[in-house]
């Protein structure tokens, strides 16, 4: 079964108490003198990792980034987000950013209230490539309905908010389609990487503006969106 296939070994924190909540990757696991090792199955030969170690996001004041605070920070802001559509008598249409905010949106929403209404869709949006900025964002206009937009109130939701290109594209667009109101929301930002002049309406977290963030829907050059956890790498010597 496993012929043809690379096996690549992710190395990560030996500590059982480690707050990543990696038990349904941890299977198969091998103990060495560098500690304990995650075996990750891939068929995309080159997709090496070795000498880094996984570790959870860190906050810009050193706080890990566990899942129970980014659900409890989901929690926080989807009530915020629906006392602020319900207290207008608003029907909010939600586009959430794909590839990476599908997981974080597909928590967020199970968040509302079971009687809170709102119209929601994914739209694609991409302008990072091996983990570096690649030039301008390109917005799958077509995966928006016009119908939707004219004269109403959007939220746009992504991931993680670098330069601030992407939102400000996105609300730039919307508005020239006729929406009424452009709010934003995002689970992480790095505001020292701010290019474009944009501030999101609601923000889960700033994180240290030096790691590169996988894991929760966010990729590592495009793969490894699956992990539970907001992670990064870091070379072993540094963990
Ligand atoms: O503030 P910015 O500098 O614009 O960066 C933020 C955007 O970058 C990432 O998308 P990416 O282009 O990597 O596509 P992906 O969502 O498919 O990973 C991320 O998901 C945000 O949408
Ligand atoms: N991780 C994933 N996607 C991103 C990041 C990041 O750190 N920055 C901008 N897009």
């Amino acid at each position: 079964m496993l012929q043809g296939r690379s096996l690549i070994w992710i190395p990560c924190s030996d500590s059982a108490s480690s707050p990543l909540d990696l038990k349904r990757i941890r299977e198969p696991t091998r103990a060495t003198s560098e500690g304990r090792h995650h075996m990750i199955l891939t068929n995309q030969p080159g997709n090496q990792a070795h000498g880094f170690n996984l570790r959870p996001a860190k906050e810009k004041n050193g706080k890990t980034l566990s899942k129970d605070r980014i659900n409890h920070k989901n929690q926080l802001m989807a009530s915020e987000v629906q006392q602020y559509y319900v207290e207008r008598g608003v029907t909010p249409y939600i586009l959430y950013v794909l590839q990476g905010a599908v997981i974080f949106a597909g928590d967020f929403i199970r968040q509302f209230h079971k009687e809170f209404i709102y119209e929601l869709a994914g739209v694609r949006a991409k302008s990072y490539e091996q983990n570096e900025k690649k030039g301008p964002v390109e917005i799958a206009v077509g995966q928006i309905d016009p119908e939707l937009v004219r004269g109403q109130s959007l939220l746009v939701m992504d991931d993680i908010i670098e330069t601030g290109e992407t939102l400000l594209r996105f609300k730039e667009l919307l508005l020239e389609m006729g929406a009424s109101e452009v709010k934003t929301l995002v689970l992480l930002d790095k505001p020292s990487k701010r290019q474009f002049l944009i501030e999101p309406d609601w923000k889960g977290f700033e994180i240290q503006e030096d790691q590169w963030v996988f894991g929760y829907g966010m990729d590592y050059n495009g793969k490894l969106r699956h992990y539970p956890n907001v992670v990064t790498l870091v070379p072993r010597n540094d963990s």
